[in-house]
């Protein structure tokens, strides 16, 4: 084995052109269940793992005219070396490299992750330590050269998580069509020991488990907090986080989603952001756990709320009233159905359309603020929802109204740092500022506030939406729109291209904040998917509230532009 010394370290800046293909390990190694040498490997700055048969135990590797196949450890979540006394050679060792790399399946046109594992013997030596040592040096060099773009680089806003680490794991059993247990333990928990990831898994029990978990744990256990569920189990972690005395700090610890719900739509937009195309299902299940195994992660947006009735949520994917909302909720009783559930909801609710009279405003997102002095004061009755507890839950369109769970209120607990102040609104008493917008209209079909590109995991509302864009972006359909043009703008949607259709009823602006006042109390609003009821609402951007596992993004160079 010879190993290449000097250069810089893998992932630096300022490496020399040719310097990809610059040879850092090469050797020969028995490729399992082979002893016996029978690949020539190198390994190369560019991170490729060049593997090449060997006929017979040839020395020089370069020599040999048998083809090269590579494995590129931008796929690659792990690698490690083993002995195994008692096997057919005890003095061997052998490492293993895990990789998910894009594969066209035979039955679809499009590429997706799937699992390769290789195990490479080291007999090098008649020496088990000599043997360990190498493929120990081969196995660290590889999981180096497989860390995504070093985040030291100047302006990077991105971070890694460390290994060994440990993440925190709720699961939501009922997301979905109810398989986010079996799929955590046949799809996501083999890759998390392949990427050397220990957890802990809190399946929750009912609504709002993961909110209470997550606002009375100690989190200095976790590196990470993962959902492995739909988006309204994330939601209830962020808003779990955001009531706790030391939430400053906790909102800097990565969060991830591992989609198991119906709609998926955080998911599905890191995916889009990493520039993936469109998966959904467990395709999507994979390369979301692929992206937690890279580590990844990046500062995110969070959007704060405040009700008419005190509450205060924080929402990192949308908020809605009206036609959006009423499908979401409507189409609950479809859960079975997975996705799918969305696209008969729609025709369902397209049958009866409803108007939706409200007032509507909002600060345009180019708009200078003046200084405001009557802004909402920090302040204990301004923590996030101590009234969460009152939390909806509840079918719709069959007789039955939400059901209110009640819970005892937590005592309110000093906070570390106050608490964040919406230096953009003002109270529901007072109209709102001057410098805002009221949009002119009154009768709305739907209205959607999203701060992330997908409504769904096939609905690409906002194309242009960035994980910390400081924006939200704001549609909103006037009434007056017909059926069929609305079947078009939701075609349209799969693939992001709606508002090229030019329809005078659909609206879009960037906003920063916005204030919603429903004329009359017309069905259900919604806070990420879940459950609100209908009142006046407003809300403002927080930049950077929060931080998520993404993907790492291709094609733009190597860290994603400073946001
Ligand atoms: N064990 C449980 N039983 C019933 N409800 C639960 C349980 N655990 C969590 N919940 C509630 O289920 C609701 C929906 O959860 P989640 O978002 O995970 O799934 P989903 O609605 O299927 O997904 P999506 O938002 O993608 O459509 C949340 O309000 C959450 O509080």
């Amino acid at each position: 084995m010879k190993l290449m010394e000097g250069g810089s370290a893998p992932g630096e800046e300022g490496a020399p052109r040719g310097a990809a293909e610059e040879v850092l390990l090469s050797g020969l190694f028995g490729l399992a269940p082979a002893l016996k040498p029978n690949y020539a490997l190198s390994l190369t700055r560019g991170a490729e793992l060049l593997m090449r048969r060997q006929d017979a135990a040839v020395a020089v590797v370069a020599s040999s005219s048998a083809p090269v196949s590579a494995l590129s450890l931008a796929d690659c979540i792990g690698c490690y070396a083993f002995q195994r006394h008692d096997g057919p050679e005890p003095s061997a060792a052998y490492f293993t490299v895990f990789c998910y790399p894009f594969k066209k399946s035979w039955w679809d046109s499009g590429a997706s992750r799937h699992r390769v594992a290789k195990t490479f013997c080291v007999l090098a030596s008649a020496e088990a330590e000599e043997n360990r040592r190498v493929a120990e040096t081969w196995a660290r060099t590889i999981r180096e050269l497989a860390l995504p773009p070093s985040p030291k680089l100047a302006g990077a806003t991105n971070g890694l998580l460390p290994r060994p680490c440990r993440v925190m794991v709720l699961l939501n059993p009922q997301s979905g069509s109810g398989r986010a247990l079996p799929l955590f333990r046949s799809q996501v928990q083999p890759m998390l020991t392949e990427a050397n990831i220990a957890f802990d898994l809190f399946v929750t029990e009912k609504p709002t488990h993961a909110w209470d978990l997550v606002r009375e744990e100690d989190m200095s256990r976790w590196d990470a907090l993962v959902a492995m569920a739909g988006d309204g189990l994330l939601y209830e972690m962020i808003n779990g986080i955001m009531e706790r005395p030391d939430w400053r700090s906790v909102t800097q610890k990565p969060l991830c989603i591992l989609p198991g719900g119906s709609g998926n739509a955080l998911a599905a937009s890191l995916n889009h952001y990493a520039g993936k195309g469109n998966f959904v299902k467990e395709d999507l299940l994979i390369n979301c756990t692929y992206f937690l195994c890279k580590g990844l992660h990046e500062p995110m947006d969070l959007v704060s709320l405040r009700t008419a009735s005190g509450r205060r949520l924080f929402s990192c994917l949308s908020f809605g009233w009206g036609f959006v909302s009423d499908v979401d909720i409507a189409s609950e009783r479809y859960r079975k159905l997975g996705s799918a559930r969305f696209t008969v909801g729609t025709f369902q609710l397209l049958t009866t359309l409803q108007v939706y009279k409200g007032r509507l405003s909002y600060l345009p997102a180019d708009e200078q603020s003046p200084a405001s002095d009557s802004s909402f004061p920090t302040g204990t009755q301004n923590c996030p929802s101590a009234e969460h507890h009152q939390h909806h839950q509840g079918s719709f369109d069959n007789g039955t109204l939400p059901v209110r769970i009640l819970l005892p209120p937590v005592p309110p607990s000093p906070r570390e740092g106050g608490d964040l102040e919406d230096s953009l609104l003002v109270p529901f008493e007072q109209p709102v500022p001057k410098h805002w917008t009221v949009v002119p209209e009154e009768e709305f079909v739907s209205i959607v506030c999203i701060y992330q590109s997908h409504l769904g995991a096939d609905l690409i509302l906002a194309p242009n939406a960035k994980l910390c864009d400081d924006a939200i972006h704001l549609f909103y359909l006037t009434a007056g729109v017909s059926r069929m043009a609305m079947v078009k703008i939701f075609m349209a949607m799969e693939r992001g291209t709606h508002l090229t259709l030019n329809n005078p009823y659909l609206h879009y602006v960037p906003v920063k904040a916005f204030r919603l006042e429903p004329l009359e109390p017309k069905g259900f609003m919604t806070v990420d998917g879940e459950v609100l009821a209908c009142q006046p609402v407003q809300g403002q951007i927080h930049r950077r509230l929060t931080r998520i596992i993404s993907g790492p993004s291709e094609g733009l160079g190597p860290l994603r532009k400073e946001c």
